[in-house]
């Protein structure tokens, strides 16, 4: 089953405003666990805020756990970047507010495993937590919901290195348990090979780069060579260097790459920087197994 598909996927947070997602389209399957990666600005948030609920398209669709947005809302766990709760709550007001807005679904031993884990008494006022201490109280609401889909807009970005290790683990725990779909934006592109199996990478509003990350390796060749890149005509450049020694490029091959050329797999980083830093190289979109196979798209204009 599908856990988010987008079609034609569009929003302008101002009716005349530029927008902040141009005809986004992508499936993610449900049980995988998606980087939404992006530069500032590249419509991330946007786009947790509208399979959250939070604010709806401004036209196309985006269909959650097979519903529509608000009919399958009790089933999401949604943590945003601006975590919005009472600073003169304590953490057991967190805790029972949790479980009286999730009646059937609260896992109460989940979310105080969480508080615990990070040594935070639940007397504990939250406008008296640091940063990462906030966000590890707020992901323990998130996933006390036990949710089927769980978005979060950055969630590490606070946390110390124990904390990110600690969370990642309860976070992957918590979808192996239960199944459960994950979305999480993040700038630490150097740590998302380890946990995620899936990659929407945006820009500027735009899809550039989905699908699995072991296929959309695989669809790409870190090459060097002591030519230039008029070598590498067949196949389809992404970003390339010229050194003293000759040219290093990231491509999709064509075919083989010349004799004289040496070949090695990038890692997730590699792509994902190259994407970033070259808007004009060509998207790449990698269905779902299911699907027909890879469709290839120009970016617009
Ligand atoms: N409430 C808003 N009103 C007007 N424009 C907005 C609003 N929220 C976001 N935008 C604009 O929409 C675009 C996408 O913003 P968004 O917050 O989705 O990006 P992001 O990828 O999450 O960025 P970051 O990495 O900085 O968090 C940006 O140009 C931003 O200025």
């Amino acid at each position: 089953m599908t856990a988010l598909q987008a079609t034609g996927l569009t929003h302008r947070h101002r009716r005349r405003g530029p927008a902040a997602l141009d005809s986004v389209e992508f499936s993610l399957p449900q049980g995988s666990i998606c980087a939404l990666v992006g530069r500032n600005g590249a419509g991330k948030s946007t786009l947790l805020e509208l399979a959250a609920g939070v604010d709806r398209p401004s036209a196309g669709s985006l269909t959650v756990l097979g519903g529509p947005v608000g009919a399958t809302r009790s089933r999401v766990g949604y943590l945003a970047q601006d975590q919005p709760l009472d600073p003169r709550w304590r953490i057991s007001d967190v805790l029972r507010i949790g479980a009286q807005l999730n009646p059937g679904r609260w896992d109460a031993a989940c979310a105080a495993g969480i508080v615990e884990q990070g040594n935070l008494s639940t007397r504990t006022r939250l406008g008296a937590l640091s940063r990462g201490q906030h966000t590890r109280v707020a992901l323990a609401l998130v996933l006390g919901k036990r949710p089927d889909l769980v978005l979060l807009d950055e969630p590490m970005a606070d946390l110390d290195p124990l904390a990110r290790h600690e969370l990642t683990g309860t976070l992957l725990g918590h979808a192996t348990e239960h199944g459960a779909t994950v979305l999480l934006s993040s700038h630490h592109t150097g740590e998302l090979a380890d946990v995620c199996d899936h990659l929407l990478l945006l820009d500027g509003g735009r899809l550039r780069l989905s699908g699995s990350i072991d296929d959309l390796l695989e669809a790409h060749l870190n090459a060097t060579g002591p030519g230039g890149i008029d070598e590498l005509a067949p196949h389809t450049l992404v970003t390339h260097q010229r050194s003293g020694r000759g040219t290093a490029a990231l491509l999709r091959p064509g075919g083989p790459l010349p004799r004289t050329w040496h070949g090695t797999a990038p890692t997730l980083d590699e792509l994902i920087l190259a994407y970033l830093g070259s808007p004009d190289a060509p998207a790449l979109h990698l269905s779902p197994a299911a699907d027909p196979g890879p469709r290839e798209s120009q970016p617009t204009p």
